[in-house]
């Protein structure tokens, strides 16, 4: 059978001698999109620093599309086709948002037009730095960023966080083009299962590092007592 794009098998994982992960499986398949969710502290950020190499791998196995990343250093695993969109977004505020973009950009199918085209609201800003835009602009630009690398699986740690109601609006509708008509494959964090949930294929929720559900998006969504025990929602 032919390598899934993310395979995860039995990672431990943490930060310095500390373990926050343990036993996680799973894979993401081409053109797949992840819900990762969970409590706040149950791990999410920690899962996606180690697929980059940033937090610590201690067991257990990571691969690519069969390429092994256990020792790579993060930059290798952008050049591999892993575009991160952090938590802190990480634009850079002293240049435009033309500049962020093309800073970066690899050849491929996402362009600056491309990226235009996903967010117009980045085209109307592409001479204003990096430091003038809002929360809503700085995370389309931080995800336009991610793109342009013309990843193979986009990493989104909490896109939609701190950010106004219209503004989460238009950046789930363009999240979603992504993943459903683009065919993007990603992994999301989102505190808010109900947000996220129906624009995903899957989804795992973790509980003090360890996987405690997991399986199709629409059927957790159907599952409101599995998201109120885990997760704390009450749906009603
Ligand atoms: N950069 C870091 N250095 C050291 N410890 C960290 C770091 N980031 C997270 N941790 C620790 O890892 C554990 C899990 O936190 P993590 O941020 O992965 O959870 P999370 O599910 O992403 O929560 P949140 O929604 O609050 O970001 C916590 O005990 C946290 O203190």
């Amino acid at each position: 059978m032919a390598d899934p794009l993310l395979f995860i098998e039995n990672l431990s994982a943490g930060w310095g001698e500390g373990l926050v992960l343990e036993g996680i499986s799973l894979r993401v398949e081409e053109g797949q999109a992840l819900a990762l969710l969970g409590r706040n502290g149950a791990g999410k950020t920690t899962l996606i620093n180690t697929l980059m190499g940033i937090a610590r791998q201690r067991g257990g196995a990571i691969r690519l599309a069969g390429t092994v990343l256990d020792r790579l250093a993060p930059e290798r695993r952008a050049t591999l086709g892993l575009g991160w969109v952090p938590q802190e977004r990480a634009v850079f505020r002293s240049l435009t948002v033309a500049e962020n973009l093309t800073a970066v950009a690899r050849p491929g199918r996402w362009d600056e037009k491309a990226v235009y085209a996903l967010f117009p609201r980045l085209a109307e800003r592409r001479r204003n730095l990096g430091s003038q835009l809002s929360g809503g602009e700085q995370q389309m630009l931080a995800i336009g960023r991610a793109l342009m690398l013309n990843p193979r699986l986009l990493l989104l740690d909490e896109p939609l966080e701190g950010l106004a109601p219209v503004i989460v609006q238009g950046l789930l509708f363009a999240i979603q083009r992504l993943v459903r008509d683009e065919g993007m494959a990603a992994i999301l964090i989102e505190q808010h299962a109900t947000q996220i949930l129906p624009i995903t294929d899957q989804a795992v929720i973790l509980d003090r590092g360890r996987i405690v559900a997991k399986g199709a998006s629409s059927q957790m969504l159907a599952e409101p007592a599995l998201l109120e025990r885990h997760l704390g929602l009450s749906l009603h």
